[in-house]
């Protein structure tokens, strides 16, 4: 379907979707639905030293590392940005991303702020940032909550970071509030496909107007 809204072209490059919020606000579900539709749409896989959560199964949703893997895989530049966040460590294989976006698949990133503004430093023609917000305070606890999935103590420290976290939202290209989810994901396709449209990123317009010319006598 993409296919036919974009101009032909051999050298399309892919785009960097990077998606950052408050912990709880809806960027894990909201990546998975729109990797379920979007098929030239890959998720860079991160490598973590935070314990998996029941149901996290490693290489899918992380990569779960020890510290000393984290430090030798940092170190050895393996890592396109990485960053401490809620106390355990972070990043982004660099190999899986490189691959992708020279094959002209597009890739989505689930980082915070601190790697979302080491991505734009690194490549900022191919980041396209979106921030999303809770639809307030009282919600985000609901949803850190009732997901279940971390402790009260941890539940509570990713709520003290939120005032902080939210600064942050003027260094993105795009901010959306999640308040009801197929509206949220609507948006976020609508952003992708605006951003697969852009003239910049259409190498091959050049040649396709071509075809245009008046056939010559
Ligand atoms: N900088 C950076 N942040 C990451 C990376 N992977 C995940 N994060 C962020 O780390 C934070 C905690 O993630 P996680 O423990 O999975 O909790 P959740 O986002 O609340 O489900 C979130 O803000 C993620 O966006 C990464 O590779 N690099
Ligand atoms: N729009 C929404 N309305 C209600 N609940 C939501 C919405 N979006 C996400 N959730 C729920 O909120 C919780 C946190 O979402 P999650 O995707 O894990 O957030 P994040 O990855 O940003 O930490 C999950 O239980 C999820 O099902």
């Amino acid at each position: 379907m993409l296919a036919s809204v974009l101009v032909p072209q051999s050298r399309r490059r892919g785009l960097m979707l990077v998606m950052s919020s408050p912990s709880g606000a809806g960027k894990t579900s909201l990546s998975r639905r729109l990797l379920e539709t979007e098929d030239e749409l890959s998720m860079s896989v991160s490598v973590t030293t935070r314990p998996a959560r029941p149901g996290e199964i490693d290489g899918t949703h992380y990569f779960f590392i020890k510290e000393e893997e984290f430090d030798r895989m940092a170190l050895a530049g393996e890592l396109l940005e990485h960053a401490h966040v809620y106390g355990h460590r972070y990043g982004t294989p660099r190999k899986a991303v490189e691959q992708a976006l020279s094959q002209g698949r597009d890739v989505l990133f689930d980082i915070d702020w601190q790697g979302a503004q080491q991505l734009r430093e690194a490549a900022a023609d191919d980041m396209v940032g979106v921030f999303i917000l809770p639809p307030d305070r009282d919600e985000l606890a609901r949803r850190l909550r009732t997901r279940a999935q971390d402790s009260d103590a941890v539940v509570a420290y990713r709520m003290t970071q939120v005032s902080a976290d939210v600064t942050h939202w003027a260094e993105y290209d795009y901010v959306l509030v999640n308040a009801e989810f197929e509206a949220s994901l609507w948006a976020l396709r609508s952003v992708l496909m605006a951003e697969r449209l852009k003239r910049r990123r259409q190498p091959g317009l050049t040649e396709f107007v071509r075809r245009f010319r008046e056939p010559q006598a």
